[in-house]
């Protein structure tokens, strides 16, 4: 048979599966089983079922886990090494393997056959039956000769596992350094007093290894200064990482800054390193620090200042180095004080802080960052000139811009979008919704609306700046120099829905 054969007839790239299958199938024509099920060890304390076969295999069978507490049995047979028959009795300390998700009767055949490769325990096979005596002496010698067989088809399953973990986390780490980092600091745009401030600082700090925590509203650069700093610094030959910690509770939290053992969880079918295991020798960009929870900042804290840390379900300590830039847009001083973020991790964390301006107070960048935007635009018009208009200008000039340099880069595509010949004119700049500030042109032709719809506008406009928050330093009630509780009543007299 040659080759060409071979891949016609499927046979050349078998996958695990279908080795198993094959494997699994010879066994029934020597061994006649209504279940056949190969576990492989996960740790000390489980076994999980990775292949399952006959006319008992039901779903819930897949991805089943047996707690070995349970199963003294089973511990024997993998210690041994031995293929043993399994009597089921009415013993109530005597528990079927498969008694919580299956009933079968008392009496029914049941042979387990530990699978090693060179003395290495790798999991174990089960053959199930609902008659009586089926598994007769020869047929267990027989099973006997087999399960180094079986174990190298599971060891085959293993391999092809951790080779699609490992291929993923190169993808990750590679898709992670994309983003060329020679062109991000070309990309810092700005000449203001005020960004120049910036560009100090990151200058300053880029070389050591301290740590970085960036301050700054949404959209005002934050991700593209610690890129920065990174690319300056003496790890830019290693990863630059990032994770946003918001939206993490704890469990996702610690399994996507430490990683995970294979089978630590219900769902972590391979072993996964963590965020901090791939930034080794680089630098970890946590996004939104202020969201992460609270019960995982110890381990975080122990990871920043010992370099150590274990992978969920593992006892392992894995070393890395790692350099934490770390950023939010909340005050998280006050986050402290409320008892929602660690005060030694804030302590930590907050080496050199870099406050970022808010566009609105470097407004007279407002120009370079607009012709640089569209630039950047030129290749996806099919090399379309823009020219920005004096009206045009003045108009960006005016806004309030609460969605900064984020916003002002979507407004000058839509502006591209609608400008047919490349000049952009006033008419070309559309701010998105909630931030829009009527210039005096809009102003006389825009309809008035009633005195209760704006009220509420301004006031679902600061509760969304401040996340929700009525009272307190950053809250809504300060920002609009009201009271609280007057702020209160009006929220509920315009049915507003927080
Ligand atoms: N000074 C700058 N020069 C050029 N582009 C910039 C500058 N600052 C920000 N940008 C661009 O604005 C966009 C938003 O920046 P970035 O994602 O770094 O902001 P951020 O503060 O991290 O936002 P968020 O808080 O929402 O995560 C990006 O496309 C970025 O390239």
């Amino acid at each position: 048979m040659t080759t060409q054969d071979l891949i016609q007839k499927d046979l050349l790239f078998l996958s695990p599966q279908k080795t198993m299958e094959i494997v699994l199938d010879t066994i029934n024509e020597i061994i006649p089983y209504e279940l056949a099920v190969i576990l492989s060890k996960e740790n000390n304390k489980n076994l999980k079922v990775r292949f399952s076969r006959g006319p008992l295999a039901t779903d819930k069978i897949k991805n089943y886990e047996v707690n070995l507490e349970k199963h003294p049995e089973i511990i024997d047979v993998l210690n041994t090494g031995k293929v043993k028959l399994v009597e089921e009795t009415n013993d109530p300390n005597h528990h079927d393997t498969y008694e919580e998700i299956m009933d079968l009767p008392i009496g029914h055949s049941c042979l387990l056959a530990p699978l090693r490769i060179n003395g290495e325990t790798l999991g174990l096979m089960t053959l199930d039956h609902s008659q009586c005596d089926m598994f007769t002496p020869q047929r267990v010698s027989i099973a006997n000769s087999l399960t180094k067989l079986i174990a190298l088809a599971l060891a085959q399953s293993i391999a092809n596992d951790s080779l699609i973990n490992e291929k993923e986390t190169l993808l990750f780490e590679r898709t992670s350094l994309i983003g060329d980092i020679s062109s991000v600091l070309e990309g810092l745009i700005g000449n203001s007093p005020i960004w120049l401030q910036v560009i100090e600082k990151i200058k300053l700090v880029a070389p050591t290894d301290s740590h970085v925590m960036i301050l700054g509203e949404t959209g005002t650069g934050k991700e593209q200064v610690a890129k920065a700093i990174h690319a300056l610094s003496k790890r830019n030959q290693k990863p630059f990482i990032t994770l946003n910690c918001s939206a993490l509770n704890y469990n996702l939290a610690e399994s996507e800054l430490f990683g995970h053992e294979k089978g630590a969880y219900t769902g972590a079918v391979s072993t996964r390193r963590g965020r901090f295991e791939l930034a080794n020798g680089g630098t970890l960009f946590l996004d939104e620090i202020g969201d992460l929870p609270f019960e995982i900042q110890p381990k975080l804290l122990r990871a920043i200042q010992e370099g150590t840390f274990e992978r969920l379900g593992s006892e392992k300590t894995i070393h890395a180095d790692v350099r934490i830039i770390c950023a939010t847009n909340v005050d998280l001083e006050t986050k402290v004080k409320e008892g929602k973020f660690r005060e030694d991790l804030y302590y930590r964390l907050n080496v050199f802080p870099i406050l970022l301006p808010p566009l609105r107070k470097r407004k007279e960048d407002i120009y370079l960052l607009s012709n640089y935007f569209l630039e950047k635009l030129k290749s996806r018009f099919i090399n379309k000139n823009f020219v920005l208009t004096k009206e045009a200008l003045e108009i960006l000039t005016n806004n309030i811009w609460y969605g900064n340099v984020r916003e002002l880069q979507n407004t000058l595509e839509r502006a591209a979008i609608l400008s047919k010949d490349g000049v952009i004119k006033a008419t070309h700049i559309i701010f998105e919704k909630e931030n829009y500030q009527k210039s005096d042109f809009v102003e006389i032709n825009s309809s008035i609306r009633s005195f209760e719809e704006e009220t509420k506008k301004i006031i679902v406009r600061a509760l969304k700046l401040t996340n929700g928050k009525i009272y307190g330093k950053d809250g809504a009630a300060e920002l609009l120099k009201m009271k609280p509780t007057t702020l209160q009543s009006k929220i509920k007299k315009l049915k507003i829905i927080l």
